[in-house]
């Protein structure tokens, strides 16, 4: 999986300031000294990790650190912006034209960049989006793409136009058009015909293509696993034909990542999707947040943070955190936690952005399991309800709870038996397993005993 090595790399390099109080000048040189060679290794482009590595230096030596955070931590928060940015910030939608007006969309790339696949894989996710999309054969080199987008064109349940190869791209884009006119496609994606390298023929064709009819958004589809390639590709293609956005496919057999950091920073061309499989729904939103946040291997564990400090009682916050972190927490902190959660804006909100648990997009998928928002507040509902109908002392000290006990619970509680018994046993393992676990939160950080990073 892309960033694997980099993520490991930056948490290694996060770990070492961790053990510093407070960070001299020297500290964050040598540490940023690490951050360089972990994106060299990545594949970054070297003119943008230098400048990486001085936005950071800059801002972390010159900066106060903010209440709450240890300076490590800063280093962090600082890192986690300066990605978000090299990454174009904002997350960039393809621009289709208003209404039920026709958008025409050209796809380009090198040969096997992934540009077939991805077009289908666009057309589906705009099907879904309520468009009626278009594809067009306009590779007329290799009859196998044609047959390609065809077979893909109809898993997509999408109409695909082609007039085989005999025709010029330019003269099969101008008939799509009149075809989508007449049938109602409000989208119209044209897949073009890619070269081994680039060359003059390619921009020609696809500058005719451009003249022919009106293209909207020009797509560059790039191959993550050809690094660099990839980000001097984009450069070329901007160039010369002028592109709107990039799509880095492959991304999921890519170990380094490289390109889908640089294209930004080298190109000025956003990235709007990223592909992530052969399959054809393995096609996702470019999010250069959640990005960041996967590559440092944290999820929003920042913006939990800055949540928890500002609605939070801190100084039951610090208590409870003492007590989990020593596993000593009984049923009544288990109430108290519940309306601290409720406050933060409930359970899912919050293991969202946990690290290793959400807050990733898509790009976590199968990391969290689905969280039912609705059956999971049902279920806190029902454990509240089985805990006030407990005594303080059996909240306290819930090994006390014989099955009479239990049953009278139950019953209290309007509940099944049995599920008065999960809970309990739920919540003796939970506390064996925070004995385990290396604090999550702890006092340490802020005056008012925030919560800490899990570094
Ligand atoms: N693992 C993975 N494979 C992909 C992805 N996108 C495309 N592929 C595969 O890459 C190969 C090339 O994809 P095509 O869509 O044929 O490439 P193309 O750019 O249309 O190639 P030409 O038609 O020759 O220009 C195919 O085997 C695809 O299944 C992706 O995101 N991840």
């Amino acid at each position: 999986m892309a960033f694997d090595s980099l993520t490991e790399k930056l948490q290694n390099v996060f770990k070492s300031l961790r053990s510093k109080g407070r960070l001299t000048e020297e500290d964050v040189k040598a540490a940023l000294k690490e951050v360089r060679m972990a994106l060299l290794e990545a594949d970054v482009n070297f003119k943008v990790v230098k400048n990486f590595v001085k936005e950071v230096q800059e801002r972390a030596v010159g900066q106060d650190v903010m209440n709450g955070l240890n300076p490590g931590q800063m280093v962090i928060k600082i890192v986690n912006e300066e990605l978000v940015k090299l990454m174009g910030s904002e997350t960039t939608e393809i621009r289709l034209q208003p209404g039920s007006a026709i958008t025409v969309l050209m796809m380009a790339g090198l040969q096997g960049a992934g540009k077939t696949t991805t077009t289908a894989k666009l057309a589906g996710k705009y099907k879904l989006k309520g468009k009626n999309p278009l594809l067009v054969a306009c590779d007329v080199y290799r009859p196998a793409a044609i047959k390609q987008l065809q077979i893909n064109g109809e898993k997509q349940g999408v109409e695909v136009f082609s007039m085989g190869e005999k025709n010029r791209p330019a003269d099969i884009a101008k008939a799509a058009l009149e075809h989508a006119k007449k049938n109602h496609n409000n989208l119209v994606i044209l897949d073009t015909a890619g070269r081994l390298h680039i060359d003059e023929e390619m921009m020609s064709e696809l500058q005719e293509i451009k003249e022919a009819v009106e293209v909207h958004q020009t797509i560059l589809v790039v191959d993550a696993m050809t690094g660099q390639d990839a980000v001097n590709v984009a450069g070329s293609f901007n160039e010369k034909i002028g592109i709107d956005g990039v799509i880095v496919t492959k991304l999921d057999g890519d170990t380094r990542g490289g390109a889908a950091l640089s294209i930004k920073a080298v190109t000025g061309c956003p990235i709007l999707y990223v592909g992530m499989g052969e399959k054809l729904s393995d096609l996702e939103q470019f999010y250069p947040d959640r990005m960041a946040s996967r590559i440092l291997g944290m999820g929003d564990v920042l913006t939990l943070i800055e949540k928890a400090g500002a609605e939070l009682d801190e100084d039951k916050a610090r208590q409870m955190a003492e007590k989990m972190k020593k596993a000593q927490f009984d049923f009544e902190d288990y109430l108290e936690s519940m309306n601290q959660m409720k406050k933060m804006g409930g359970l899912s909100s919050i293991l969202g952005m946990m690290p290793g648990l959400g807050g990733l997009g898509g790009l976590g998928k199968g990391k969290l399991p689905e969280l039912d928002t609705q059956e999971n507040e049902k279920k806190m509902a029902r454990m509240e309800a089985i805990i006030y109908s407990m005594t303080v002392e059996e909240r306290r000290n819930p090994d006390i709870l014989n099955p009479s006990r239990k049953h009278r619970i139950a019953k209290g509680a309007g509940v099944d038996i049995a599920e008065v018994n999960r809970m309990v046993k739920q919540f003796n393992e939970t506390r064996k397993m925070m004995k385990k676990l290396p604090g999550m939160m702890g006092g340490r950080g802020g005056k008012k005993g925030r919560f800490k990073l899990p570094f």
